[in-house]
């Protein structure tokens, strides 16, 4: 997966890549996309990175057509690794209901039909990487995100009140819960802080596979933890929190705490 995408953003020029420019004005719209974001205040830039956004599932909204034929391997390698991360986000939550002593399906149940999004993040070096973070601080929305990074380095976790460096191994899928998944498990497993940083001389990349529910889905913590300590967290269209987390930008965890009981 790293390799074709690598391949996408590093042998095809601007024009190339353009054919298959996603919609930069809506949320999460399928295809390539260059979020070198300003801000409005004073000029300075806010993200550094170029992506390619693919839908993957449910199977009604894959459209291979929609990805790039370069290299030629690019759409069937994008099937298999998304079909092995399911099964693998799959495993993860079973584990995780598990864990807190509810039945295995308990999360996937809550969670519903997966919305899996395909995110190749490329970041090119930086002139003045103190300047500008690649990736702004965030937690990510959904319930479970699987990513996988070359061995540049960049991706920082927040543990502690402070930044610690998610050291890159070839091998490693990078678990990162989500915040449905903090919700869902009344606050027993929290959703991670992250962001991404750049660096002057290398460019960066990263495959992040998210899992999510459906925008109708009402999300609320699981009634077995909830008769254990009462709720923490109140319910949620998933919609909606989607919607606000565009409206107030991602920083730090701030959506999130707005469902806080
Ligand atoms: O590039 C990375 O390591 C982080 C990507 C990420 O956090 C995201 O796309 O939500
Ligand atoms: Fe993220």
């Amino acid at each position: 997966m790293r390799t074709v995408g690598s391949s996408f953003f590093e042998d095809l020029d601007v024009s190339e890549k353009l054919k298959y420019g996603c919609d930069q004005g809506s949320a999460a719209s399928e295809g390539y996309g260059s979020r070198m974001l300003v801000s409005e205040k004073d000029d300075t830039v806010l993200d550094w990175r170029d992506y390619f956004d693919h839908h993957t599932f449910p199977l009604s909204r894959r459209d291979p057509s929609r990805w790039p034929i370069h290299p030629p391997n690019y759409r069937n390698v994008v099937e298999e690794y998304s079909e092995q991360m399911k099964l693998l986000a799959q495993k993860l939550m079973a584990l995780i209901s598990e864990s807190l002593g509810l039945p295995s399906s308990c999360i996937e149940d809550a969670v519903g039909e997966f919305y899996q999004n395909i995110t190749v993040s490329y970041y090119p070096p930086c002139p003045q990487p103190e300047l500008t973070l690649g990736l702004q601080a965030h937690s990510d929305m959904g319930a479970v995100t699987l990513l996988i990074q070359d061995d540049v380095g960049g991706l920082e976790v927040f543990k502690d009140g402070e930044w610690v460096i998610v050291q890159p191994l070839s091998d490693a899928i990078v678990v990162i819960l989500a915040d449905q998944t903090e919700v869902i498990t009344n606050g027993e497993y929290k959703s991670s802080v992250h962001r991404a940083v750049t660096n002057s001389n290398r460019a960066r990349l990263s495959v992040a596979t998210f899992h999510d529910p459906a925008k109708t889905r009402r999300i609320s913590p699981a009634p077995e933890l909830v008769a254990k300590s009462g709720p923490r967290y109140k319910e949620v269209l998933y919609g909606d929190f989607v919607k606000s987390w565009y409206t107030k930008g991602p920083e730090g965890k701030r959506n999130l705490d707005a469902l806080l009981l």
